[in-house]
């Protein structure tokens, strides 16, 4: 299953030309406020009709400006979870699962009920209305309704904005889960680098109604020209590795192509495969191997390129066995370790830099 998108609109000064292929998994639409990502997200959904263009799910086409087709939201069978769940609020979480089947007018089907129930832990809520729900496990109910909608594919713009950072650390395992487990594309809007880091198979990078990269979430990630786009407080290099052990001092340890990192302790069982963003601004380089250092993680790595800031500062890419990291130094420190493509150097990361939001399920 795929989603193919080539459309273009205008709206007085602003104009969004975009194409991009969203397939199975989660692609995120990341971008600044006003780069077109609700504008993209409307016309898959079918909310607004774009000037012209091409919009194919599964080999279905949804829209097609030169052949007049534009087929009506309810037709596109494409789940919506938005930034407040919009539950009803007179009906039950059991009545709000089971809308949908009944707005169809079919039975809703109880393996399929009972399955998504399980996936995102909101067995235990079934009989309360949404007024008695928190924030998160508003927004897993509002998931599972559009599952039950049985949808070819899920948009989700912003679903998490509207929580704080603990109820988004709760509800981001259930979004893995739907990720890995539901074969479906899904269509993810967010501003948040945290949570495209942990979630997107796929990142589609819009600016100003364009589309400035797409592809796999790690490419864009370990790309150091990307990294102002990103945001250079936030940009980081995705790694992954698989969990070895959990040490009885709280470490977890996590075995990654080019050695190992001891990370706060993380819930996931050995032999789990994990991801694990490392913020550029957290990586020290030495071209020796330091000792006597409080830092846990050492890596050897060997520097691929250097991009140059406007500023004082310089992003390297270094590569660490199979992985990328991405480190941001001074020009001068860049210069006093005559650091430059083909160096071997290492990677320094402190354990407690990476924060426990930015290790997740691959
Ligand atoms: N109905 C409309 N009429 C006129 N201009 C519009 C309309 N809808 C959106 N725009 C403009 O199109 C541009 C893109 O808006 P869009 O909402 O798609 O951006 P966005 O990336 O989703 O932003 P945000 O993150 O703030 O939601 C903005 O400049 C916005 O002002």
């Amino acid at each position: 299953m795929s989603l193919l998108v080539d459309i273009g609109h205008g709206f007085g000064g602003f104009t969004l030309e975009a194409a991009f292929e969203a397939p199975e998994g989660v692609t995120a639409l990341f971008g600044r406020s006003g780069a077109g990502k609700t504008t993209l997200v409307n016309a898959v959904a079918g909310l607004l009709r774009p000037e012209r263009g091409r919009i194919d799910l599964d080999g279905e086409v949804l829209f097609d400006s030169a052949a007049g087709v534009c087929l009506k939201p309810h037709r596109r069978r494409i789940g919506y979870v938005f930034q407040e769940g919009r539950l009803f609020p007179h009906l039950t979480v059991a009545g709000n699962l089971a809308y949908p089947a009944r707005v169809t007018g079919r039975k809703a089907d109880a393996a399929e009920t009972a399955r998504v129930v399980e996936m995102l832990g909101i067995g235990a809520l079934l009989e309360r209305r949404p007024g008695a729900l928190s924030g998160g496990e508003k927004q897993r109910v509002a998931v599972g309704r559009a599952l039950l909608s049985a949808p070819r594919m899920l948009l989700m713009d912003e679903p998490l904005a509207a929580l704080d950072a603990e109820r988004k650390a709760e509800i981001l395992p259930y979004l893995e889960r739907l990720r890995d487990e539901m074969r479906l594309p899904i269509l993810y809007v967010s501003h948040a680098l945290d949570e495209v880091a942990r979630l997107a198979t796929t990142v589609v990078l819009l600016a100003e109604g364009r589309v400035v990269r797409a592809g796999p979430a790690e490419a864009l990630f370990a790309d150091p020209d990307l990294a102002p786009r990103f945001g250079l407080r936030e940009a980081g290099a995705l790694l992954t590795g698989e969990v070895v052990a959990h040490h009885p001092d709280g470490l977890s340890e996590l075995r990654v192509s080019g050695g190992t990192l001891l990370l706060p302790r993380v819930q996931a069982a050995e032999g789990q495969r994990l991801r694990v963003r490392i913020e550029a601004q957290d990586v020290i380089l030495s071209r020796h191997r330091p000792e006597g250092l409080s830092a846990l993680n050492i890596l050897p790595a060997v520097v691929v390129a250097l991009k140059q800031g406007e500023g004082p500062g310089v992003i390297a890419q270094l590569r660490a066995g199979e992985d990328v990291i991405l480190a941001r130094l001074t020009r001068r420190s860049a210069e006093a370790l005559d650091l430059a493509p083909g160096r071997s150097c290492h990677a320094i990361v402190k354990s407690v830099a990476v924060a426990r939001g930015d290790i997740g399920r691959v």
